[in-house]
């Protein structure tokens, strides 16, 4: 069997501990670096990396992309923080170093990419349309790269199927209350100690109303999805955005 020579960065963090040890217990892949805050991305290429797997901090992932896309490594990447301009950024250094892949996903798990599938495919059925992200309070970034990508693909749908903005009466209102707009689609985030990773797209047309959720109950849940993705960007060369790119939906 060929083993794939995997890093992780953020190995000491939430999800990096939990891949990491997803990473041990696979059959295929050796790990052969866990680098966090402090260590020299270095050590990436004194061992051998074939793969890395990104779960740091917005502020950093993009230079820790630089040095390994420089060196030709494959990148995949839990990381959230990518707007089109940094996407774009990416996908400049990829041409400078053909055939090495970068996988970047919003949310490895494999419900969370359903329910985003699902709430797509709904989008351009119901006038209303809004999304609850709810989230433990370390995180560091609202919206959720989950909840802005879904907003994004449910307001391209909903353009395409010429559906204006979703009803809303709402006049006074203080400043907040109604969320963030994100390509026409309303955006809540909740923040609450207990929690892991959590989602509600909520649709609404006349007499009925859809809800479409998904839970992260535990971070390993983000594991399967990230080793799918580790065994498939190699054969991916070039900028991968999301994950359902190699499920076969
Ligand atoms: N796509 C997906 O499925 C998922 C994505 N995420 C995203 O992943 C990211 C990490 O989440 P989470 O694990 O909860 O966060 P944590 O803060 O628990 O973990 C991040 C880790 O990265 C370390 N780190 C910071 N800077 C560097 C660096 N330059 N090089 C290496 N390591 C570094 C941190 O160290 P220190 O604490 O010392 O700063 C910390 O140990 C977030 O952007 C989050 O939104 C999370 C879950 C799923
Ligand atoms: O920070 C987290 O925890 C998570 N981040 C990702 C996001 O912002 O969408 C994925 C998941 O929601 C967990």
């Amino acid at each position: 069997m060929t083993m794939t020579k995997v890093g992780v960065l953020g190995a000491r963090g939430k999800v990096g501990a939990a891949i990491c040890e997803a990473v041990r217990a696979a059959e295929d892949m050796d790990l052969v670096a866990e680098v966090d805050q402090g260590d020299p991305l270095q050590m990436l290429t004194d061992r051998g990396a074939e793969v890395v797997v990104d779960f740091t901090h917005p502020d950093v992932v993009m230079s820790n992309l630089e040095f390994c896309v420089s060196h030709g490594i494959h990148a995949v990447v839990g990381t959230t923080g990518f707007t089109e301009e940094r996407l774009g950024t990416l996908r400049g250094w990829l041409e400078s170093s053909p055939g090495t892949g970068v996988l970047v996903a919003p949310n490895f798990a494999i419900g969370a990419i359903l329910m985003m599938r699902f709430a797509v495919q709904a989008a351009r059925y119901f006038p209303s349309a809004e999304i609850v992200e709810l989230h433990h309070p370390n995180k560091a970034d609202a919206p959720s790269g989950t909840a802005h990508r879904t907003a994004e693909m449910m307001g391209a749908a909903r353009a395409e199927a010429g559906l204006g903005p979703s009803p809303d009466a709402t006049s006074t209102e203080l400043e907040g209350a109604r969320g963030a707009e994100v390509d026409g689609i309303r955006v809540h985030s909740v923040r609450v100690t207990g929690l892991v990773a959590h989602q509600e797209v909520l649709l609404g047309s006349q007499g009925e109303t859809l809800t479409i959720r998904h839970d992260s109950l535990d971070r390993t849940s983000f594991a399967p999805g990230v080793l799918l993705g580790v065994r498939a960007i190699a054969g991916a060369p070039g900028l991968t955005v999301g994950l359902d790119s190699f499920m076969d939906l």
